[in-house]
């Protein structure tokens, strides 16, 4: 089940990972993501074990993004991988069956090349955003809708997504919304998940 929030936590906003993931966690997201590109693998793993402690009272998964040895090393129950992290049916056979997989989806093109094993795709960026400054061209609502229609598979819309989007990435048939800083820059964090969360089950 492909919870409606997915929050990504963010290594430069105000408040540490921890803080951030938690706030999310209150406020009602149902996966967080770890995301750092730059810390070393070391550090990487002792925050995601801590992570992954801090979250268990919640209920709430982390998904490790882009480190496939060490979310297997962690035991975190989910990894999201893009286009140019590796081959997804190589590392689905390395993670083994039970991990939540999450693929990047940028373009219709690459829906085509999406093999078994997937358990989500990650949608965008619908939006231009700041909080990844290698994004490719936004697609908009209008390729959000197109890809949803053409997968089976739960889709995260991502990318400068608000709670202005939920309305519009429900009716494409979106499984849910992953975010940043709406959340990370956010005066309250878990205010601001939980207007998220209501934004989407108001729609
Ligand atoms: C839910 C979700 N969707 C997409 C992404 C982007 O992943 P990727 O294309 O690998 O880019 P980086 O996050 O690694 O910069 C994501 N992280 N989460
Ligand atoms: C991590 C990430 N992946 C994207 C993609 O399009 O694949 S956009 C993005 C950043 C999302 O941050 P914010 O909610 O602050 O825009
Ligand atoms: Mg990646």
């Amino acid at each position: 089940m492909i919870p409606p929030l997915c929050f990504v936590t963010d290594p430069v906003a105000p408040q540490p990972v921890i803080a951030q993931a938690l706030a999310a966690a209150e406020g009602g997201a149902g996966w967080v993501q770890l995301r750092d590109k730059t810390l070393p693998d070391t550090e990487f793993a002792a925050l995601a074990r801590a992570l992954i402690a801090a979250l268990a009272p919640h209920e709430v998964p982390l998904i490790v993004n882009d480190r496939v040895e060490i979310a297997i090393s962690v035991g975190a129950p989910g990894l999201h991988i893009g286009q140019s992290d590796g081959d997804p049916a190589a590392i689905r056979s390395r993670i083994g069956p039970e991990m939540i997989l999450g693929l990047s989806i940028e373009a219709e093109a690459q829906i085509s090349a999406v093999p078994a094993g997937v358990d989500y795709l990650g949608v965008g960026p619908v939006h231009a955003t700041g909080s990844k400054p290698d994004h490719a061209p936004p697609i908009g609502h209008e390729g959000f809708a197109a890809i949803v229609a053409r997968t089976e598979l739960p889709c995260l819309a991502i990318g400068g997504i608000t709670k202005a989007d939920a309305a519009a990435i429900r009716a494409a048939g979106g499984a849910g919304m992953a975010v940043i800083s709406a959340i990370s820059r956010a005066p309250d964090m878990a205010l601001a998940a939980r207007t998220l969360c209501n934004a989407w089950s108001d729609t």
